[in-house]
């Protein structure tokens, strides 16, 4: 029989599955606040509209549950057939009737948190692939999952905010945005400051960057190529007239 609580007893994963849930019951709030109409409209991502969007979350959560079976099993279980079966998915996705979008979306997330909470202790370390190709232990699809949520829920586009992500999980965004610039060394000469904190990613040893300052949610938002409110850029110590656009992540 299955179990009904998460198998895993490590703190720090429990406190990664209670962000990766509260992301996903704040992408449902979201979603329940558009009316059916409303899912016709435009996201913050080009050429998007919001069923692409909720389509896409969805078929994720399929996906990352597709990697938990494999962790779960060892039978080697890849996200997506391929690229190409991952956009052809979406788009199909995004023809459904809006109760369709809205039960893919829930019966999704119902399916992947209990892949999570029956996966094994042991098994959480096994290894499993991602559709970047990158080798990672079943621990790490619950990161990938909040990611996805919490900032998929601000691509909405009604309402949602990088103010109302917490503080740990935009970290943890900026860890990763900045550790992809690095390994592409797009990086260069670029300092990213997070005022009030002594948190400090980019280009570090760079002798005379361009720093870009703002509050935590301010700064990941940039970074995430979402837009450069509340953000300012210097250089040689005087202001630049423009933020510059982050580098490409994904
Ligand atoms: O973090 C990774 O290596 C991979 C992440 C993804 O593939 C997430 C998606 O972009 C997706 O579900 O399509």
């Amino acid at each position: 029989m299955a179990a009904r609580t998460d198998q895993t007893t490590d703190p720090r994963l429990q406190d990664e599955l209670l962000q990766a849930r509260r992301g996903t019951a704040y992408f449902a709030r979201k979603l329940n606040e558009l009316s059916d109409a409303e899912l016709d409209g435009g996201t913050l991502l080009p050429g998007w509209t919001r069923r692409h969007l909720v389509a896409h979350v969805g078929y994720n959560a399929r996906a990352v549950a597709r990697l938990i079976e494999w962790a779960a099993t060892g039978v080697e279980t890849p996200m997506y057939a391929s690229t190409a079966a991952r956009s052809h998915e979406i788009d199909f996705g995004a023809t459904l009737s809006p109760t369709a979008l809205r039960n893919l979306f829930d019966h999704s997330a119902v399916h992947l948190n209990v892949e999570w909470r029956d996966l094994p202790a042991d098994a959480w370390h096994h290894k499993v692939k991602t559709a970047q190709g990158r080798t990672v232990p079943a621990e790490e699809t619950v990161w990938m999952r909040t990611r996805e949520v919490w900032v998929h829920a601000v691509d909405l586009d009604n309402g949602a905010a990088f103010t109302d992500i917490p503080a740990p999980v935009l970290t943890r965004l900026l860890k990763d945005i900045t550790a992809a610039w690095h390994t592409r060394g797009t990086d260069a000469g670029l300092l990213i400051k997070v005022t009030g904190t002594d948190l400090t990613f980019g280009d570090t040893p760079a002798e005379n960057p361009t720093v870009i300052t703002g509050p935590l949610a301010a700064v990941a938002q940039w970074a995430t190529g979402r837009g450069t409110q509340g953000v300012t850029a210097t250089h040689a110590g005087a202001p630049r007239a423009e933020v510059p656009a982050a580098p490409p992540w994904i």
